[in-house]
Parts: structure tokens; sequence; C-alpha cells
């Protein structure tokens, strides 16, 4: 057998690093991941009450994101990526302040929570070592003045390493044999892979099983949810929350019996319970409804991970850390969607294909709500629509980095919701100061100018309704849009999504929790 060598301050830790086989059937792996807020607050309890119990009757495979004590946008993979950017700051050394943030704070934690003297000293070796490695990157990237996508990559990964060390700790302080598994170079270096597409995420599964097999009957795998050196970027090809996703693959690589997804809510909800106290718990999601629900603003779970692990037949649950008797939500598909995946493909839609849930009466399952979106209107200066105008219009949006969210388009006027991750991208300060944020913004709106006028409405969100039974919901998009205007609730822009199981428009962003409110109360609110 072959073995690859980490060396971590003097210590040396021998990973065994097989050749690829055939993996077993019939395993009895679950998949645990657990969300960078849950670790930053509970990582002692988690490893307690969730992975100590799951192992009582599971093989468990735990997947760490990166920790967040308070919110994402200031937890760990936040701050590596403002650090990153400091490197590029003529004359500043935040970042090394940042770094050694970084290492503080998880030394603190682990000195918190680690009861055993000799585990902890490794953990604190470990976690210098991380940081040290982190800081050489940073000033590597400052020296060539570059922050490429790999950069960034490598430069966030560190997060999850830190995260997966703490969890490894804990776990073997109850007595565990848990392994911290890096992902980072689980990709082979030399491979021509260009795409992420299906074969590239079956080998990847094929990967990480094989690695994981390879630790032996007893371990309890930690696993980076970072997972290395995809194509064009971990952060760019696949984005924010790719932690599910690497869950997602590693559930197939094991043909895991179920992906717990382990959030601090008790799964998904009619709309969020932190603004709409009725809201309630929904047993089951499909998983189209999961991925509209997470891209128009209810954190649920990356999309690329339903695709996966629905191919491979395994169920999501959505899980509550705090509450972990609860069932949660599963994420299973409508066998209706399955026949018709099955018929061949064609143009025409076929509106009369039944659901499994025909016979109950039809209701929208959940609403949502997206902030920091700016509506951004070009009313074209030609007086029919010249050709490519749309086109242009998207590629200069696609060149500044700014993702359409909406669109309502008319023959030579064209509004688009847009929305920006970690910054705003305008506001308005009093009646009529617009102030623009963000300078991909500016730089789109200047050469959008070539085009026609240009204006912006910014402090806006879109509020969308989810449900795969909306298709077949007569007179729903009325009632929607009825409720809103009855309680003054102004619309910025309307769109009907092509998918027909989300309905959705933009208003003012101060609005939000209340439009969130009546629009549950009039349309979800029904006899069990
Ligand atoms: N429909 C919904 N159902 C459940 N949670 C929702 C919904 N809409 C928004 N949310 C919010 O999404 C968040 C997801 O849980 P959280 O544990 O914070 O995620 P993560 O693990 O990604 O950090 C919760 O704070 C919850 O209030
Ligand atoms: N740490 C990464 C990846 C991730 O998946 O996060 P979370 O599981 O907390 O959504 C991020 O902040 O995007």
């Amino acid at each position: 057998m072959l073995h690859e060598t980490t060396q971590v301050n003097g210590h040396i830790d021998l990973v065994p690093h097989c050749r690829e086989r055939d993996l077993p059937g019939g395993t009895n792996w679950i998949v645990q991941k657990f969300g960078g807020t849950s670790l930053g607050k509970f990582a002692a309890t988690i490893a307690d009450d969730i992975v100590l119990t799951g192992l009582k009757e599971h093989r468990v495979a735990v997947v760490c994101s990166a920790r967040s004590t308070k919110t994402k946008s200031e937890g760990t993979t936040n701050r590596l990526l403002r650090a990153a950017e400091d490197v590029l700051v003529a004359d500043s050394r935040k970042y090394v302040d940042m770094v050694e943030g970084l290492r503080i704070d998880h030394v603190t934690v682990g000195q918190e929570t680690i009861d055993d003297k000799d585990i902890l000293e490794q953990y604190i070796a470990h976690v210098d070592w991380e940081c040290h490695n982190l800081l050489k990157i940073l000033e590597s990237a400052r020296f060539l003045k570059a922050v490429t996508n790999q950069t960034k990559d490598m430069v966030i990964s560190v997060g999850e390493k830190l995260s997966c060390l703490l969890m490894t700790a804990l776990l073997q302080t109850k007595g565990a044999h848990a392994v911290c598994v890096d992902l980072g170079e689980i990709i082979n270096r030399r491979s021509t892979v260009v795409a992420l597409d299906n074969e590239f995420f079956r080998d990847l599964a094929h990967l990480i099983g094989t690695k994981i097999l390879a630790l032996g009957p007893k371990a309890v795998p930690v696993l980076t949810g970072f997972f290395g050196k995809v194509p064009g970027g971990l952060l760019e090809q696949v984005g924010r929350g790719y932690t599910d996703l690497c869950a997602a693959i590693a559930a197939i690589g094991l043909q895991a019996l179920e992906l717990q997804i382990w959030k601090e809510v008790d799964g998904v909800f009619t709309a969020d319970p932190r603004k709409v106290p009725t809201a309630r718990l929904l047993k089951t999601v499909t998983p189209a409804e999961a991925a509209e629900l997470t891209f128009y603003g209810s954190e649920v779970i990356h999309p690329f991970t339903m695709d996966q692990v629905i191919r491979a037949s395994i169920p999501i649950r959505i899980k509550n850390v705090m509450n972990p008797r609860s069932a949660g939500t599963v994420i299973y598909p409508d066998p209706a969607d399955t026949v018709s995946a099955k018929t061949p493909p064609g143009l025409f839609r076929n509106r009369s294909a039944t659901s499994v849930l025909s016979t109950q009466p039809k209701r929208p399952t959940a609403v949502t709500a997206k902030s920091q979106i700016t509506v951004l209107n070009v009313h074209s200066n030609k007086r029919t629509r010249a050709h490519g105008f749309l086109a242009t219009i998207f590629s200069i949006l696609d060149q500044n980095g700014l993702s359409v969210d909406l669109i309502s388009s008319s023959e030579v006027h064209v509004s688009m919701a847009i929305h920006s991750e970690n910054a705003l991208l305008a506001t308005l300060h009093g009646e009529d100061d617009l102030q623009i944020q963000s300078e991909a913004l500016q730089r789109a709106i200047n050469s959008l100018k070539a085009w026609g006028d240009v204006d912006l409405v910014p402090d806006l969100a879109i509020i969308s309704l989810v449900g795969r039974q909306l298709r077949g919901m007569s007179g729903i998009s009325g009632h929607f849009f009825n409720t809103l205007g009855e309680h003054g609730i102004n619309i910025e822009m309307i769109s009907q999504g092509a998918s027909e199981i989300s309905i959705g428009c933009a208003i003012e962003e101060r609005e939000v929790t209340r439009a969130l409110n009546v629009i549950h109360a009039k349309l979800f609110t029904f006899p069990d």
C-alpha cells in the first residue's frame, strides 16, 4: 500500500492512500454535514449528542464547514476572503492580524472544549501549523500582486481544515477513532478533467469513498467540506455553501443510507421561522422546491447537491443541531417527476402529469425572501429592439460578475433584479441621493449606457412563492400579487420563472417581514 505523508510540526501523519477498487455495496453509512454557524456555536454538543449518538447504529462520516461564531458574514470563510483581498492593498498588513485573529479564536475554542491535555496540545500544534502555512500563501500572493481563483481556494480551504481539526479532537476526547481527512488534494492534479459534469462527480465520489474506506472499520472520518482543486476553482464554479456538495459526493462514494444536513432550524418551513412565527415545518419537499427556495433566499441546501444525491437515490434530511430528536425535513423526488424524467425529451411540456400529491388540495409549499436586491432598468435607445440587445446586456453583467435573479422585459425595455452575496450594490440616502457602492455595478452601468438609458432602484428584496403544485393552481399569481396590493406593499417588478414552480416579485426591503407574514396568513392558512 502506498502512503502519502503530511508533516505537522514534527509529527508525521500517515494517511493511507490506496489504489482504486470497487466499493462494497450495502453499507451502513450515514453522512452528517454541519454548517459553519452550528459548528461555531455548538461544536462540543455536536460531537457528543449527534455524532456519538449516530455511531451507536451506523458508521458515520462527518463533513465540516468553516466555523462562524455569530453569523456567516462574520464567519471564518468571509474573514479569510477579506484577508486575501487585503494582500493587494498597498502597505496594508491587516491580513497578518486577521490570520492571528483566526488562530487565537481556534486555539481559544480548543482550550475551552478539549479536556484531554495531549489531544489539546496536538490540536494547537496543528492549528498553528495551518495558520503558519496560510500566512505563507498570503505573503506569496502579495509578492506576486495577484490573488487568483486558485489562491482564493487555497486560502478558504484553511477554514474547513481548522474546523475539522477541532471536531476530530473533540471526538477523540470521547474515545472515538476520529481521523481528520483533508480533501484539499483529493483531485488529482494530472487529471485532464475540464468540466464539473456527472462524470467528474462520479469519479470524485469514488475517490472519496475509497479514501474513507481505507481508514479501516473503526475510523470516524471527519472530512473537510472543502474538496480541492476543481477545474476553474471551487469558489468560482460551485460557490459558497460548497460543503453541502462535498457531503453529497461523500454520501454517494459511501453509498450512504442518508445524507443529513444539520442546521439551526428543525428543517424547511413554510416561511423563515425567524420572520414568520406561524410558519410550519414541512415533512418533505422535492429537490426542485429545495433548489428554488435556496436560490430565493432560504438557505436550505446548495442546489448542485440535490442533483447528485437524487441521482444516487439517497434521501437528504435537514435536521436541527439544537433539537436532534426532531425528524426534520426529508428532500425526496415526487415520483411524478421521476416518471416524466424517463419520458423522451421534447419541446412539449405535459401539463397533465399527475403528482402523487394530486389527491390532496393544491397549495404552495413555501414563501421566501432574498435581500440586497437592486433593480437595474435599461430602456433601449433604438425604436425597436436591436438584434442582440438582451445578449449584450447579459454579457456586460456577466463580465462584471453580476448575476440576474429576476428578469422582465418588453420590446425596448428590460428590468433585472440583481444581487450581490457579500456587499450592497447601491443604496438610497434620503430622497434622491443614490450611492453606488459596487465598482462592478458602476462599470456595468457605464457599458450599458451605450445601449440606452439606465436607472437603478436600490434597497429591494425579492419575495417568491414556491411550490411544485403552483403550475396547476389557477389564479394563484392573482392571489399573491393582490394580497401584497391589499396591504399597500408596492411591487417594483414581477416575474414568473420558467420552471413554473415559483412566482416572484421585487418589493421594498423594509417591507419584507410584513410581506412574508401577510402572504403566509392569506395563502398558507388551511386545516391540516
Ligand atoms: N423556509 C425556511 N425554512 C427554514 N429555514 C429558513 C427558511 N427561510 C429562511 N430560513 C433561515 O435559514 C437559516 C438556515 O439555517 P442555518 O443553520 O443558519 O444555516 P447554515 O447551516 O447554512 O448556517 C435559518 O436561520 C432560517 O431562519
Ligand atoms: N464555509 C463555506 C462553505 C459552506 O458550505 O458553508 P455553510 O455550510 O456554513 O453554508 C462558506 O462559508 O460558504
